[in-house]
């Protein structure tokens, strides 16, 4: 039997073909791109999805042989606000994971001590619950014809299985879940004037949500496959990097940051801005510092300057102390550890000989310093990282790969397969669904190379992080 992993990144959606030994037949990815109507709003239409996902499918099926595809899984950006009516039609453009237009009404809820107490987690402006909550003050005839409100790739399975269903990890992030019991909250959808209806059934990670729909099967190519709940693209990347059981790690290096830990416990500390969601798989959870704007500031220097990422972050040699140019990436503000959706993007210090290099180097440099804050907040917790799988489209630069291993002091994994993360996660997800196949397939993956800290210059990084920190503190009022 095969099986098929589909992640809906923010940048692309990416399909990757396994078989029942797990390697990588064939790969698929489709590019995707997002609006940003006003500041600091973030949207994308939601069938540039569906388009995405019948076109990486067929050419899998046009490429592969898929006639014995048995389970398909999902991954995807997590929280986004999918709204559709009663004809399953999208009310509005999705609201991202990086919207921050609704800060006011995070913060009203934030401030009621039951969503932390329920949700373990605080209410961060990205969530969704107060996305909707901003669409209700904003958009009232919107908000009026809301029959369900789904989560991206559970907008996908929608138009792929017909099903409304979503599954743990993703609702997690919804600010509707009740995290310790894995199940919707009727006081936090009551708070929220919802109710359980207009929520999609729940499911595990690794169990059936439907199948693939007759005509969606006939126009790609492909078999009936049984559909898995899947997850949210981080607890899918977990799935996919063998990142299950208590102590293992990864860092991520896609439009966000992410520095994921894995717990066999619910262990919810708000105060820290640490996420605290539901895993994959049966009876485990994770916690993670994110960083809203990883690549994603990368991206921003591109436009800026003309150059690609891999130009700017390119040639860059070996690595050299700290720069004094100091960049903070706070283009859309911040979460993890500073829940601040006010706060914008800095460059200090900047004199006659700061070029294009010199601020890829302070971008990736920056961005690195906030990964060490989401350390810093995660050891708050009790949680601390010694080693951790990297992934994402980041990890293509090695000096950045250098600079995150002597910043944080730990020893980076770079799996051999590639960036392959979260989509290989969906495809376990989508064996366990489909065979008798457990959590315990998620094993590691070979690792290619292992970045070591350069010890001689984690002393100088540990003061440019300080630096960092100072500068927020000093600028944050103006
Ligand atoms: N050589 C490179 N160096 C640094 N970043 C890179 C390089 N090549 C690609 N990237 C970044 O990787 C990003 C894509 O990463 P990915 O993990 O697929 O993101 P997402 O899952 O958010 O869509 C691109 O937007 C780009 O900025
Ligand atoms: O908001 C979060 C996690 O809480 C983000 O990690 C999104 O899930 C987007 O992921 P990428 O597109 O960067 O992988």
């Amino acid at each position: 039997m095969k099986f098929i992993g589909l992640d809906l990144g923010t940048s692309s959606l990416k399909a990757i073909l396994v078989n029942d030994d797990q390697q990588i037949l064939g790969e698929h990815a489709v590019p995707l791109s997002v609006t940003r109507p006003d500041r600091g709003w973030s949207e994308q239409d939601p069938q540039s999805w569906c388009d995405a996902a019948i076109t990486a499918l067929s050419a899998l099926a046009a490429n592969h042989d898929c006639s014995d595809v048995g389970g398909i899984g999902l991954a995807g950006h997590m929280h986004g606000a999918t709204l559709v009516g009663h004809d399953d039609k999208v009310l509005r453009p999705c609201m991202l994971w990086n919207d921050t237009r609704s800060h006011a009404q995070a913060a009203t809820m934030d401030g009621s001590p039951k969503f932390r107490d329920i949700t373990g987690n605080i209410v961060f402006p990205g969530f969704t619950a107060p996305k909707v909550d901003w669409v209700r003050e904003n958009e009232p005839e919107i908000f009026a014809k809301i029959a369900k409100i789904l989560l991206p790739k559970d907008y996908l399975r929608l138009f792929l299985t017909g099903e409304h269903v979503s599954e743990m990890s993703d609702a997690a992030g919804t600010s509707w879940l009740d995290t310790g019991k894995r199940d919707w909250s009727d006081d936090l959808l009551a708070a929220c004037h919802l109710t359980r209806d207009q929520m999609p059934r729940l499911v595990e990670g690794s169990a059936e949500s439907g199948r693939l729909r007759a005509d969606i099967a006939a126009q790609t190519g492909l078999p009936q496959a049984i559909v898995a709940g899947g997850a949210g693209d981080n607890a899918a990347a977990a799935i996919g990097a063998g990142v299950v059981k208590d102590g293992t790690a990864f860092v991520s290096l896609g439009t966000s940051g992410v520095l994921f830990a894995a717990n066999n416990g619910y262990r919810p500390d708000p105060a820290t801005a640490v996420h605290t969601f539901c895993h994959a798989v049966p009876d485990t959870w994770h916690q993670m510092g994110v960083i809203l704007a990883a690549t994603d500031a990368l991206e921003w220097l591109s436009r800026l300057t003309g150059q690609s990422a891999a130009q700017l972050t390119g040639d860059l040699g070996q690595l050299q102390a700290p720069s004094k140019t100091l960049f903070l990436p706070y283009l859309g503000g911040e979460r993890t550890p500073h829940n601040d959706a006010n706060m914008r993007g800095q460059f200090l210090h900047l004199d006659h000989a700061t070029d294009a290099k010199a601020a890829a180097r302070a971008v990736l440099e920056g961005v690195t310093y906030a990964f060490a804050d989401c350390q810093t907040a995660l050891a708050a917790t009790g949680t601390t990282i010694k080693a951790a799988l990297a992934m994402g489209g980041g990890t293509k630069s090695q000096y950045w790969l250098d600079l995150i291993a002597t910043t944080l002091n730990i020893q980076l994994h770079l799996p051999e397969a590639g960036d392959f993360g979260a989509a290989l996660g969906a495809a376990r997800l989508g064996m366990m669904a489909a065979t008798d196949a457990g959590p315990d397939i998620a094993t590691m993956p070979p690792i290619a190379t292992t970045i070591d800290p350069n010890t001689a210059l984690h002393a100088a990084f540990s003061e440019g992080h300080a630096r960092y920190r100072t500068a927020y503190t000093a600028l944050k009022d103006l």
